[in-house]
């Protein structure tokens, strides 16, 4: 897409209009079955907002009350403070773009584009330029009598994108949209949508199954697990402080152990908790919230943020430590992953590490090592 060649004024005009998203309460039921439960969020305005979370999980059909597609049975939709409940998709000022790209066979690229503004009855002449203008941005112009049968799949996304962004909505809702392109076109792909949405100032809501999409394009990312929202962070909090065990597992390469409470101390703006893991002894980790002394909880550490060295070698007055035995060694080109058990409970473990830092160790399958980290690198999970 030829991003630079924009018309700022059609830009500036969008951006004006930005508006922010509100969930208040909602739930979605077909029948016994609970698609969403009870989710709120707030996505402002200009945000580039992404769902983030695994099959199943209620992202779609959040994305299509959103849009008016779909009927809210509890709860309340606000776009730009107004309670958009019972106003059908075209009065939302949302657009959509499909995970199929819906684009119509049988129309050229410019009719399909236009299709939009036709519906909202603008004149021709208004129509032709604003048109001529988007397939300009999405770097189109010359393709403009083909049909879309005949564009690539990249093509063919940057045709919905233009359709849906020709009426000038105040949101965009996107519906994983990169899922049908090979990986180096979504890449490519990923940081246009990323300008483009800088470019107008608009709120862009994208549903994603994929960790990597959603880090590389948010501003904020909501975490739904089953119906629920799990955690609403930038894409660094959610990666270096999940909140729960779920998106621990969910974002992957995370150990996590299970434990009690055992003393809370607050530390400045964080607190720090200590856990006591039933044959593995006391260890130490950040917590946002203070918990309660006593109660069930867990940590994590990411398999990163972990240090290895060989036994009797640890360093002093390292709090976090124990012992396990490798017990296979994958080299993946730049990083080395690393899998343990831990000597005491035969809990998996993953370490990695940048994989000419590892060789200097000489470390082999089979060895016993220690492995420690710091009290800042490890996470409490309240739930
Ligand atoms: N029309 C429907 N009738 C009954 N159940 C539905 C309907 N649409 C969705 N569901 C169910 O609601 C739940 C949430 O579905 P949804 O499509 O929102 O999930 P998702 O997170 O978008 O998943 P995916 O990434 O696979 O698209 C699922 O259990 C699904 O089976």
């Amino acid at each position: 897409m030829h991003l630079e060649a924009t018309s700022s004024t059609s830009a500036a005009a969008t951006a004006e209009k930005a508006t922010g998203v509100s969930l208040r309460a909602v739930t979605k039921k077909y029948g016994p079955v609970v698609a969403v439960q009870d989710i709120s969020i707030d996505v402002a305005a200009g945000t580039y907002c992404c769902l983030l979370g695994p099959s199943g999980c209620g992202k779609t059909t959040t994305l299509r009350m959103i849009a008016g597609h779909e009927e809210i049975t509890y709860g309340d939709v606000f776009i730009g403070g107004r309670r958009v409940n019972a106003l059908p998709p075209v009065k939302r000022d949302t657009a959509m773009v499909f995970q199929s790209y819906a684009l119509f066979p049988h129309k050229t690229v410019w009719d399909n584009v236009d299709f939009g503004l036709k519906m909202q009855r603008l004149d021709r002449q208004a129509r032709r330029q604003r048109v001529g203008e988007i397939l300009d941005i999405v770097g189109l112009s010359d393709f403009a009598q083909r049909k879309p049968d005949n564009l690539s799949g990249g093509q063919q996304q940057r045709v919905a994108l233009a359709r849906a962004l020709v009426t000038r909505p105040q949101v965009l809702l996107l519906d994983e949209p990169l899922s049908a392109l090979d990986e180096t076109l979504r890449v490519r792909t990923r940081g246009e949508l990323r300008r483009l949405q800088k470019q107008f100032g608009l709120t862009f809501i994208q549903v994603t199954h994929a960790q990597d999409e959603a880090f590389s394009l948010s501003d904020q990312i909501v975490v739904m697990g089953d119906g629920h929202v799990d955690q609403v962070g930038t894409p660094q909090r959610i990666f270096n402080r999940p909140a729960s065990r779920f998106v621990a597992n969910f974002m992957g390469d995370n150990n996590l152990f299970e434990g009690n409470v055992t003393q809370v101390e607050a530390d400045g703006e964080v607190a720090i908790a200590q856990l006591e893991v039933p044959q593995l002894g006391k260890f130490t980790c950040q917590a946002e919230v203070a918990p309660d002394v006593g109660m069930e909880a867990a940590f994590c550490i990411r398999a990163d943020r972990m240090q290895v060295t060989r036994r009797g070698e640890l360093p002093e007055q390292t709090t976090n430590h124990l012992s396990a035995r490798i017990t296979a060694i994958e080299f993946t080109g730049y990083i080395t992953r690393v899998a343990l058990l831990a000597e005491a409970t035969g809990q998996e473990l993953l370490y990695k590490a940048r994989t000419q830092d590892w060789l200097a160790r000489d470390l082999q399958e089979g060895q016993v090592v220690e492995l420690y980290w710091t009290t800042e690198a490890a996470n409490f999970l309240s739930h």
